[in-house]
């Protein structure tokens, strides 16, 4: 199958309802290109990897990239986005050089353009995730390396949600530690749980294609012997006790099961709960301490919490 590749060389400003025309024109995803990217100064306080390559961007502004079947529809849809951007105009939006090109590409450059996007990334201390296809290798001998392929169940694992997890993870978790993933998606807490010492994990999700996901990437990482993936919602007729849950899940519905969770942990265990947002975090404490929980530790990275709390010793 063919496909156009539509550039359009615009502002930043008009990125948002650039995007909005071209999504409402059929196109399934956007790229941005902006120039401004290659100055950002980033916090990277593990040493992230930011790969950004100059020869990727525009001299000047930002280039749009989007992607349409080629189809008898074609010249039409192009004329209406042509149509629809001039519309910003009227309110004032700058479109800068506003120039629009188009360049036919065959079923495989499209399918393998994005992946240039993609790099590994530190994102924490001990943890690099790296796109399947990178050939990476280990900047010291103690990083522990996932392999993850962007596009499946709950993007790249660099969400700052999980991210705050995974350094819980890497900061709380002992040797021969049992654990349950709560939400595993695509499984990549439970797969940084083997690699930093646990015993077994139960990985439970209540997407089917999450746990197809999870299920395929603890075989490509090769921990799937010490990880059990299963359709759950939440931990309803589990009866494991664990050492550690962890829940990346929002804030609502970690209130759903946190007595359960509660229940299960052995004495001194640990819930590492993430996905809250600000707004929630007094209530989500709240109702940990009002389960018998102690609280440990309470993290943010950007607008995200996570909460770690201690099941006591003596049960309340
Ligand atoms: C924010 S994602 C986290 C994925 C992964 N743990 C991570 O950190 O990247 C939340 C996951 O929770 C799952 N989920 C939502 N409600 C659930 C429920 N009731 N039971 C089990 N899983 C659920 C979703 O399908 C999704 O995969």
């Amino acid at each position: 199958m063919k496909w156009t590749e539509l550039c359009i060389y615009t502002t930043n400003e008009a990125i948002e309802p650039i995007s909005n025309i071209i999504h409402e024109a059929g196109a399934s995803g956007v790229v941005i290109e902006d120039q401004q990217d290659l100055f950002i100064e980033r916090e990277a306080p593990f040493g992230e990897i930011y790969e950004l390559n100059p020869e990727d961007y525009p001299e000047e502004g930002v280039r749009l990239k989007a992607y349409l079947p080629v189809n008898s529809f074609l010249g039409e849809t192009v004329s209406e986005i042509k149509q629809a951007i001039n519309n910003l105009l009227l309110y004032d939006i700058d479109l800068g050089m506003n120039k629009i090109t188009l360049s036919e590409v065959n079923e495989e450059e499209w399918a393998t353009a994005w992946k240039k996007y993609y790099k590994p990334v530190k994102i924490s201390e001990k943890i690099t995730i790296t796109p399947t296809w990178e050939d990476y290798q280990p900047v010291s001998t103690d990083e522990l390396i996932i392999e993850l392929d962007p596009g499946m169940a709950f993007g790249t694992g660099t969400h700052p949600t999980t991210v705050l997890s995974m350094q819980a993870l890497e900061r709380f978790l002992d040797k021969d530690d049992l654990v349950i993933d709560v939400g595993c998606g695509s499984g990549v807490l439970s797969i940084a749980s083997v690699l930093l010492g646990a015993r077994n994990v139960y990985a439970y999700d209540l997407d089917e294609v999450a746990v197809q996901s999870a299920k395929l990437n603890t075989k490509v990482n090769k921990v799937d012997k010490q990880v059990v993936v299963k359709q759950n919602n939440l931990l309803n007729n589990v009866d494991i006790h664990p050492d550690i849950i962890v829940a990346n899940i929002l804030a609502e519905i970690i209130l759903r099961f946190e007595r359960d969770a509660y229940h299960l942990l052995k004495p001194d265990g640990l819930f590492i709960t993430s996905g809250i947002i600000q707004a929630k975090k007094q209530l989500v404490k709240d109702r940990l301490m009002e389960a018998g929980f102690d609280i440990v530790e309470v993290n943010q990275m950007e607008d995200w919490i996570s909460i770690i709390a201690k099941k006591p010793k003596e049960s309340r």
